[in-house]
């Protein structure tokens, strides 16, 4: 068996998708919980590109005891002691330089020449090692670079000191045979080759990302790039947990390994579903609402009978508990202190006080509360704004008939503590809910998205509300979510965490 290491890029490629935008808070709670799952290595993002993302960055490497963390540079200077100056406190820092080497990406975006590049590289792998002893250098579009040209540019940066090599099909172009290809060629080109790590990279856009990864371990890589849920640019990256899994179920097939602990899977799918706020489609492999779901009658006949005839993967394995019924309107303090650590959160004695307050309104309106529902209220509370100045929602009420204009009257407090309320129309209920939100805390805004789900089963359930949105003074996106019992509500509760996210991201 061949050990495969895991790069996870969730805080990172994860975090270049579409509308997505995590604060600091967030984003060390994934570091946390990535930690859990057992990654090697965990790309925490590109310190170079904003403030928030140094100061969050910092914060991880600081925090994260086990996993080698890294940061991304472009191959200038400035970027490289940026990356090293949020990674340096890390246990286990590395440096992460990248430079394009195909020849659109030179001669169109980069305006230089093979020598050029070359000679950067090789001039910039060389300032990162001054710093950290571990350097990976990604050629970026090695899939549609010329394989002479890589093999000579991947020896000298060898040389220069780098100690992982990553050849990202950056556009999701390749096939699985022409990746593999690459890194055979790679393999037997390179001289000094073996002194280093071979990575892949791929990112999903013809769908081949999974076949791409495993043609390349077939070829000599020995550590995956990928992220939870495939997230990421475009049509995202390779999703780590399909991966991992299917290597798991097959390992009669492909003889590798990884230190992933499975059953984290699922915890780690859920929250960074919640803070990104992109929804795993049900029928997404391993981590989907219907991927262990039985519907017709032949197949539900043959489950009975034998689970294996139509269950290849148990959902336990990747921590789906089947009965998560837990407690309920007469459970105590001690018996949801004790769920709290069950479900492996760290909270504080306040913060409990909090989360015991929220559950025991919830069993007033909801029969049965789930592992679901509780994760989700223990979440918000384990990352917690409510230090920070902030739109609150004090009260509302929306006025709706068939026949009539939908009115709403909302009441806020205001981040510097005063009390507002206005009323407002709407074509429906929640335009004119946000309608009068928009009024109350004077700015223009664009609501880009609107997505409602509910969190389990039953007419009771909680709802969830994600939004993405514009805030025409800051011209940034920031998506926001909100959980509540009654639609309405989690509507409101998404579109102020969204604003309120925008202020917090322009405060960091
Ligand atoms: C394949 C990938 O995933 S690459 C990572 C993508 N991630 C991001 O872009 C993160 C978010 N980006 C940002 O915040 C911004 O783009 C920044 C802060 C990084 C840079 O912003 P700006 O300085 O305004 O530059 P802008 O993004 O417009 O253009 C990129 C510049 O970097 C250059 N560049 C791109 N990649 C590299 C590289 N690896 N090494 C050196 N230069 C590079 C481009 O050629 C361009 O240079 P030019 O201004 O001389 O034409
Ligand atoms: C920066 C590199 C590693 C990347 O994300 C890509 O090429 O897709
Ligand atoms: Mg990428």
């Amino acid at each position: 068996m061949t050990r495969i290491k895991i790069f996870d890029t969730t805080l990172r490629d994860g975090e270049q998708s579409p509308g997505v935008n995590l604060n600091k808070l967030e984003k060390l709670e994934i570091a946390k919980q990535l930690e859990r799952l057992g990654v090697d290595v965990m790309e925490a993002g590109f310190p170079a590109s904003s403030q928030g993302d140094f100061e969050a960055v910092k914060k991880i490497a600081e925090t994260v005891e086990t996993v080698t963390v890294t940061a991304l540079a472009r191959a200038y200077k400035s970027d490289i002691d940026r990356a090293w100056e949020a990674i340096k406190d890390a246990k286990k820092p590395r440096i992460h330089v990248f430079i394009a080497t195909s020849p659109i990406h030179m001669e169109y975006k980069l305006k230089k020449t093979q020598e050029e590049v070359s000679e950067i590289a090789v001039e910039m792998v060389r300032y990162a090692k001054e710093k950290c002893e571990d350097v990976e250098w990604s050629a970026e579009d090695a899939s549609r670079s010329d394989l002479p040209f890589l093999a000579s540019i991947i020896e000298k940066v060898i040389d220069a000191g780098a100690t992982v090599i990553n050849l990202p099909d950056t556009v999701g172009y390749t096939t699985p045979k022409e990746y593999g290809v690459m890194f055979r060629y790679i393999k037997d080109n390179v001289p000094n080759i073996e002194k280093v790590d071979l990575s892949c990279h791929c990112h999903d856009d013809l769908g081949m990302a999974i076949a791409n990864s495993i043609a390349a371990m077939q070829n000599g890589a020995t550590q995956i790039e990928g992220t939870i849920n495939g997230i990421g640019e475009r049509a995202g990256n390779v999703a780590l947990e399909e991966l991992v899994v299917a290597l798991k179920i097959r390992e009669d097939f492909y003889p590798y390994t990884t230190t992933l602990v499975l059953k984290e899977i699922k915890r780690t799918s859920d929250l960074i579903s919640k803070f990104t706020g992109m929804v795993v489609p049900g029928n997404k492999a391993i981590v989907g609402r219907n991927a262990f779901a039985h519907e017709s009658g032949i197949h539900q006949d043959g489950v009975l009978k034998n689970a294996q005839t139509y269950e290849i993967i148990t959902p336990e394995l990747v921590g789906i508990q089947s009965n998560n019924l837990v407690l309920g309107k007469h459970s105590g303090r001690h018996a949801f202190k004790d769920k709290v650590e069950q479900l492996d959160f760290t909270l504080t004695e306040e913060q409990i006080t909090e989360a015991f307050k929220a559950f025991k309104l919830l069993t007033d309106r909801k029969k049965e509360v789930t592992d679901d529902d509780l994760f989700v209220i223990l979440t918000d509370i384990q990352v917690d704004l409510s230090t920070l100045k902030k739109y609150e929602l004090l009260s509302f009420q929306v006025q709706y008939g068939s026949h009539n204009l939908p009115t709403a009257t909302v009441a806020l407090n205001t981040p510097d503590g005063k009390r507002v309320e206005t009323a407002r129309t709407g074509q429906g209920s929640v335009e004119a809910l946000y309608n009068t939100i928009e009024a109350l805390i004077d700015e223009k805004i664009q609501l880009t998205d609107f997505t409602l789900s509910s969190i389990g089963k039953g007419k009771d359930a909680l709802a969830e509300v994600h939004v993405t949105m514009i805030v025409d003074t800051y011209q940034s996106s920031m998506s926001g979510r909100g959980t509540a019992q009654d639609v309405l509500e989690a509507s409101a509760h998404a579109f102020l965490n969204a604003i309120n996210r925008i202020f917090f991201t322009k405060n960091q």
